[in-house]
């Protein structure tokens, strides 16, 4: 193989992706679902390229990114959009209607397969003046070959684990998170994308997600839409609400939980802090 054989491929595969098109009237979680689900299908062709380390990174949150803006642009023309991999175009805090796109999440994970720990996150936030909540998201995980959403939020299976699991980031793991988890008696389960580690709660593979130090709105708001959807406790470390479409997008902590864990996350934090 030559070294150009790898950029021909990508360039074959980005020219000749078809979405095909949405079933007509779908609603606004279905269209999330959608439009991850696509992404992550596009993702998974750039995946089987042949590029690898920084090359393979950059080309996939590029194909993802303008997919996904290509396609709001066609089925949803009139609402506002922030991107990672976009300008932060500030019209979306005058709008009543905003996407906020992670094209992939999980980048570094993505570039090392077969490793499944990354994921798309696409979700809607409705309101007026920064006042508003997330009304619908999806999480595609291509690596388990499924979307999560809430048009059709998925049961959290009964807990199979006595012991709480607690999903950290593998390469940035909060500090605090090793002493929470001596004093609620849990073990750490690392793993990559915020994405895949709110999923891995909602399918019983970890029971919280905590995380503090830094993150944006896209990492959380599609994996927290669904995690509400299925009964999950969101918000941040401190227990306040988390909130999207603000203008500082800088949303650097956040806790996901089975509910019964709330309370000894939240206090352990209130009595111990971060650092
Ligand atoms: N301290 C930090 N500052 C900024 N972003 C962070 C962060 N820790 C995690 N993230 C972001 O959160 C996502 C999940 O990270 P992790 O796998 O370490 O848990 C990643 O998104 P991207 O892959 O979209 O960049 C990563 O960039
Ligand atoms: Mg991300």
């Amino acid at each position: 193989m030559t070294d150009h054989e790898p950029e021909q491929a990508l360039s074959d595969v980005v020219s000749g992706f078809d979405p095909g098109t949405p079933a007509p009237g779908l609603d606004d979680h279905g269209l999330a679902a959608w439009l991850a689900t696509a992404a992550g299908d596009l993702l998974t062709q750039v995946r089987a390229t042949g590029l690898e380390g920084k090359a393979l990174k950059d080309a996939g949150d590029g194909a993802a990114h303008d997919l996904l803006m290509r396609l709001l642009a066609e089925h949803r023309p009139g609402d506002a959009v922030l991107s990672e991999e976009g300008k932060d175009d500030k019209v979306r805090l005058t709008s009543s209607r905003a996407w906020i796109v992670d094209p992939l999440d999980g980048t570094r994970e993505f570039s090392e397969p077969p490793r499944e720990d990354w994921a798309v996150h696409v979700a809607l936030w409705e309101g007026h003046d920064g006042e508003g909540d997330l009304v619908a998201g999806a999480v595609a995980q291509p690596g388990l070959g499924r979307t999560f959403h809430t048009g059709e939020p998925p049961v959290v299976p009964e807990r199979t684990s006595e012991r709480p699991r607690i999903a950290v980031s593998r390469t940035r793991p909060p500090a605090f998170v090793q002493a929470l988890a001596e004093e609620i008696g849990a073990e750490l389960v690392p793993m990559g994308s915020a994405g895949a580690k709110v999923i891995s709660v909602v399918r019983d593979v970890s029971d919280a997600y905590v995380h503090a130090g830094g993150q944006y709105e896209w990492d959380s708001a599609a994996p927290v839409a669904v995690a509400r959807a299925v009964g999950l406790h969101t918000s941040r470390v401190d227990g306040s609400p988390l909130r999207y479409n603000q203008d500082e997008v800088l949303l650097p902590d956040l806790v996901v939980c089975r509910p019964e864990l709330a309370e000894p996350i939240l206090a352990f934090v209130r009595r111990h802090g971060t650092e």
